[in-house]
């Protein structure tokens, strides 16, 4: 279980993402985006919009239950990437690296980008924005939602 929480806005996901786009510009050009379902599908998105790139690929990978690790399933290849060369792979973070290292064995030639990373997974990234701590848990926007706190002088 996670120690700590690093909550991400949708305005900082953005930033990120966009600050994600402005590196990856200066690598291109690049052929299309595969973005790693489902986590991937936001900041592909971005960047797609970015590098104003049109063609997108899915790949749809399964590799928790919740926050628990479990063996990487793969519900859907890519279908039209080839070996990945010249494609841009898009994923919303790198955290034990299983994931990654599936999708680059599916597609070894491509560039695998991510908006954020953690230590373990960091060596199977070619580009990333932000790094996070091993035992912190990225709650993302999508699976969050603003709620009421007690005031202070409520709590404990
Ligand atoms: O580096 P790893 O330890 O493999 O963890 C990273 C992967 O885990 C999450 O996906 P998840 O399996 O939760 O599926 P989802 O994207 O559909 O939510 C996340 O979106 C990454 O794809
Ligand atoms: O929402 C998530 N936050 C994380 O930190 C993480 N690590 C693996 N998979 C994850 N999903
Ligand atoms: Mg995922």
């Amino acid at each position: 279980m996670a120690q700590h929480y690093f909550t991400v806005t949708w305005d900082q996901l953005h930033r990120d993402a966009k600050a994600l786009s402005w590196r990856l510009h200066a690598l291109g050009p690049w052929v299309g985006v595969v973005a790693i379902t489902r986590g991937g599908l936001i900041p592909a998105a971005i960047i797609a919009r970015e590098l104003e790139c049109r063609l997108i690929e899915t790949v749809s990978v399964v590799t928790y239950d919740d926050e628990n690790l479990g063996q990487p399933q793969v519900v859907k290849p890519p279908a039209a990437a080839g070996d990945g060369e010249g494609w841009l792979i898009v994923d919303d973070l790198v955290d034990t690296g299983t994931t990654a290292k599936l999708v680059r064995s599916l597609l070894p030639k491509a560039h695998f980008a991510t908006v954020y990373a953690k230590a373990a997974g960091k060596p199977l990234v070619d580009t990333f924005i932000t790094e996070v701590s091993q035992d912190t848990w990225i709650l993302f926007p999508w699976d969050t939602e603003p709620q009421f706190v007690a005031p202070v002088a409520r709590q404990g």
